[in-house]
């Protein structure tokens, strides 16, 4: 449950949904491809589909309207509202179409060929990612949780099975997925919620204290599992998992942790304090996610001192009145 101060403004975005909700039959328009689904939850199902009108492949998201005895449509709308908003956003999955039955909604969503981050964060070390590659994925992750955080939306599930790829090999470009779980904050609204994965979930979640924008910089969990391949807070049980999250037990000596630059960046955002967490515009200044250090010829630099030059503020104009140099 959530405790608010106004309950007007819901932590749901509920603005009008443009999307046009289609009572027309799913599969009349889609085939559905049959294999293995997508992925699974409680109560969403997600399967690979084709358009029969233009033959493009999407993911179409099963969810059920009634959860424990509860209607649950208002959390679908969310979840469309949220699509909605950031469609402009490449970092952030596209919302299609939507058809509504008498037990459920389909989000007919864009379909990510490359599968889960996950699943490269735990491969064999010669199949995992590169620290290039991982710097790369970073950029795009922190673009997108930029872009979120800027329309004051919080995801509150960032975890590598959220992360997709629209290609695996070659390494393509990433997709957040699943705002399921998100939430929209208000300025004076303390929003409170237990949610999220255990191992990703941040401290103050554990410790029921209010949720903001740092909640997502967990994303530092991210980033040490796509460097080292293993889930730095994960215990033998969900207690240990929750004590090393809430005393920040964390091992920087894990093999593929040698960039004091990368310890430093992940170190920025695995902090107790959410105020002293870095913020995704400030990680992507971060000096380990700059481009990969070029040595500086002599012409580059004098360039970017002219650039620099121009940048500045001119010298105020001389008045008549005033003696020129
Ligand atoms: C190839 C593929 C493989 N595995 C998953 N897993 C997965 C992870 C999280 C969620 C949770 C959600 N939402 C659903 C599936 N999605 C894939 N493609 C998708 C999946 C999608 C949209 C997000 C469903 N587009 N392309």
């Amino acid at each position: 449950g959530q405790t608010e101060t106004n309950p007007g403004a819901t932590a749901l975005l509920l603005d009008n949904i443009k999307t046009p909700i289609r009572t027309e039959s799913f599969k009349e328009l889609y085939n559905v491809i049959p294999g293995k689904e997508l992925g699974r939850g409680k109560f969403a199902i997600v399967k690979r589909c084709m358009e029969k009108s233009t033959g493009t492949e999407y993911a179409a998201k099963f969810l059920k309207k009634r959860r424990k005895g509860q209607d649950c449509r208002v959390e679908v709308l969310h979840e469309i509202a949220v699509l909605e908003l950031t469609n402009t956003s490449h970092r952030i999955i596209n919302l299609h179409q939507v058809y509504e039955t008498l037990t459920e909604m389909v989000l007919v969503l864009e379909y990510a060929a490359g599968g889960e981050v996950f699943n490269q964060c735990v491969a064999e070390r010669d199949e995992a990612f590169s620290q290039e590659e991982v710097k790369w994925l970073m950029r795009q992750i922190l673009e997108g949780v930029a872009f979120l955080h800027r329309n004051n939306i919080v995801h509150l599930d960032l975890k590598p099975q959220n992360i997709l790829l629209t290609s695996a090999c070659p390494l393509g470009d990433i997709k957040i997925v699943d705002f399921g779980l998100s939430r929209r904050l208000c300025q004076n609204q303390e929003l409170r919620e237990i949610m999220g994965t255990p191992e990703y979930v941040a401290p103050e979640i554990l410790n029921y204290e209010p949720i903001s924008t740092a909640t997502d910089m967990c994303i530092g969990v991210l980033a040490y599992m796509m460097l080292t391949g293993t889930s730095p807070f994960l215990g033998e049980d969900k207690q240990e998992t929750f004590l090393n999250i809430s005393q920040i037990n964390i091992d920087y000596t894990e093999n593929g942790l040698q960039d004091l630059s990368a310890i430093h960046f992940i170190q920025s955002l695995l902090i107790k304090e959410p105020k002293s967490r870095a913020t995704a515009e400030e990680c992507l200044r971060h000096h380990w996610l700059q481009e990969q250090a070029q040595k500086k010829t002599e012409d580059n630099i004098t360039s970017e001192i002219c650039q620099w030059e121009h940048a500045k503020p001119a010298p105020p104009s001389l008045s008549s009145e005033e003696e020129g140099p």
